[in-house]
């Protein structure tokens, strides 16, 4: 296997999380905001949700892209909450974030993540998620009201950051932290390999 010349990812994301996690990669990338439309039958698994949504993410930046796509891999993600069979998004406001918050503490729901990739080269499309348990502490409604009070859970899915103050309402987790932040970088890796970019380049000469 040998490094690709001209390689980078474009990162289809408005997300600060996911431009932090990708940087971790030590890839070139540049960052791309993706505005795709976010509504999805209401019949559709979680997994079907964060796929489509990935998918829906990276093409609307691959189509409208106006340099040259050669050697580049779009990346588009998506990162929802379940909690018995019920999607959590972003709360709309402060009583959202706290009727979320106290179906989530003493509980375990699961964090899903979609992540597509779109090849520059060939236009192949490559989808998949990854799913990671999240078993919360029990909270106070003083305690989940104190949270919201840091304005942290607004742009995160089940209005909390499992990388910030929303660590401490954590007990445990089953599966990849990252997927939780937004963006399973195990999994994009080797969906980056499947595409020909190798985080860890092995050199053939
Ligand atoms: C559960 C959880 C979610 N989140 C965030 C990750 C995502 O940014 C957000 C879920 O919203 P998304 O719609 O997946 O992403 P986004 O709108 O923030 O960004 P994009 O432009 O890529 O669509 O919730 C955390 O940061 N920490 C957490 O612990």
């Amino acid at each position: 296997m040998k490094k690709q010349q001209n390689h980078r990812i474009i990162l289809a994301s408005t997300s600060p999380r996911r431009r932090e996690l990708i940087a971790s990669l030590r890839l070139p990338f540049e960052v791309v905001p993706s505005h795709a439309d976010e509504d999805t039958p209401g019949d559709y698994t979680p997994e079907q949700v964060v796929e489509e949504l990935a998918l829906r993410k990276a093409k609307a930046v691959y189509d409208s892209y106006e340099l040259s796509l050669e050697g580049a891999i779009v990346v588009g993600s998506d990162t929802i909450v379940v909690m018995d069979g019920m999607i959590l998004g972003k709360p709309k406001d402060e009583e959202d974030a706290f009727r979320m918050l106290g179906m989530l503490q003493n509980r375990t729901h699961e964090v899903y993540s979609g992540v597509a990739c779109i090849s520059g080269d060939t236009g192949r499309i490559i989808v998949d998620h990854r799913k990671t348990k999240v078993k919360m502490k029990a909270q106070t409604d003083e305690g989940i009201r104190a949270y919201i009070a840091t304005k942290e859970p607004f742009d995160k899915a089940g209005s909390y950051a499992i990388q910030g103050i929303g660590s401490i309402l954590v007990e445990s987790i089953e599966g990849c932290y990252f997927n939780v932040v937004g963006l399973p970088l195990s999994l994009l890796s080797e969906q980056l390999a499947e595409l020909g970019m190798h985080v860890l380049a092995i050199d053939e000469t």
